[in-house]
C-alpha cells in the first residue's frame, strides 16, 4: 500500500531518517519501534507531507506523494494522530469532532452569510459523520461532555475519531496508548484491530512493547534514523541488533 524508497531527512548535520526503505502492508497492523530520537515521528512527518524528504521517494498506492502537501496526502486517504491531541477544551467532544469534519467541507463565507442549502447540507453531514466516528470509537455516551473534562484514554479515542474524518485508507497513529493504564491499553489495541477489520490499514509508533508484540503483524525497527531490522514480532525478538540496541536481553525469546 505504501512503499518507501531510500528515505532520508537531514536537519542540518543530523540524519533523523537515514536511507530507510520499507513497505506498509495493506490490511495489517504495521508498527515502528525504536529508542527515543530514533526518527519515528520524523518518519510519520515525511509520509504525511509535514516534512519534505532530503532524499528518497514515497509511493502511496502507486502514486508518488513525495512532494505533496499534508492536505493532498490526506485527500488520497492517509490520516494521522499525534502524540498529544489538541482539542478545544471548552467545547463538547461532539463539537470538536464536528469541527474536525468541517475542515473537509467546501462551504465558504458566502455560504455562511446566506445560510445556503450547501452549508446546511454539509453541517448535517458533518454532524452525522462526527456521531458515527464517536460511535465507532466507543464514545457515544460522552459526546455532550466538555473535552477538557475527559480522561487521557478518552482523549486517545477522540484522536482516533478525528482521524476518521477523512475516510482514510491508512491511519498513522503516533503513540496511541501513551499515558494510559494497562487495561485501557488493551481496549485501545482492540480498537486498532477494529480499524483493520473495517478495511483501514494501520501504521503505529508505540513504546509499549507488550502491546506491539501482540498487536503488530509487522515491525520496523529504527535506531539513529536507520532501519536495523524488519519482520514479524517473533523475528524481531530474535534479532541480535534489536536486542542490543533496544529491547534488552529480557525481551528475547526464552
Ligand atoms: N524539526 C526538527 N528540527 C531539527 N531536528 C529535529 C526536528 N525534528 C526531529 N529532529 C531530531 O531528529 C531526531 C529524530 O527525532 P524524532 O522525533 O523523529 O524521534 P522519535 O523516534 O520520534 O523520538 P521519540 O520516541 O522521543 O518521540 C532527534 O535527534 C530530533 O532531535
Amino acid at each position: 500500500m505504501l512503499e518507501i524508497r531510500h528515505l532520508t531527512k537531514r536537519f542540518g548535520g543530523l540524519a533523523a531518517v537515514n536511507d530507510v526503505s520499507t513497505t506498509v502492508e495493506r490490511g495489517k497492523v504495521n508498527a515502528i519501534i525504536g529508542p527515543n530520537g530514533a526518527g519515528k515521528t520524523t518518519f510519520f512527518n515525511l509520509i504525511s507531507g509535514v516534512h519534505k524528504p532530503s532524499a528518497g521517494q514515497i509511493l502511496f498506492e502507486g502514486t508518488d506523494v513525495t512532494q505533496m502537501r499534508p492536505d493532498q496526502v490526506a485527500c488520497l486517504g492517509v490520516s494521522r494522530t499525534f502524540q498529544t491531541t489538541a482539542l478545544f477544551d471548552m467545547a463538547t467532544v461532539l463539537d470538536n469532532l464536528i469541527v474536525g469534519h468541517r475542515l473537509r467541507t467546501r462551504s465558504n463565507l458566502w455560504d455562511v452569510i446566506t445560510g445556503s442549502a450547501r452549508l446546511k447540507a454539509e453541517e448535517r453531514l458533518c454532524r452525522e459523520k462526527a456521531r458515527a466516528a464517536l460511535d465507532f470509537v466507543g464514545l457515544s455516551h460522552i459526546g455532550h461532555r466538555m473535552a477538557g473534562d475527559i480522561s487521557q484514554e478518552e482523549r486517545k479515542r477522540v484522536a482516533f475519531a478525528l482521524a476518521l474524518a477523512t475516510d482514510p485508507k491508512l491511519v498513522l497513529l503516533d503513540e496511541p496508548a501513551g499515558g494510559v493504564n494497562p487495561d485501557e491499553t488493551m481496549g485501545l489495541a482492540e480498537l486498532i484491530r477494529k480499524f483493520v477489520r473495517h478495511g483501514i490499514t494501520v501504521c503505529l509508533i508505540e513504546h509499549k512493547m507488550n502491546m506491539i508484540m501482540s498487536l503488530a503483524d509487522k515491525i520496523l525497527v529504527l535506531n539513529y534514523g536507520e532501519k536495523i531490522a524488519e519482520g514479524t514480532p517473533a523475528e524481531i525478538r530474535r534479532t541480535p541488533a534489536v536486542i542490543d540496541a533496544y529491547l534488552g536481553a529480557e525481551h528475547a525469546d526464552a
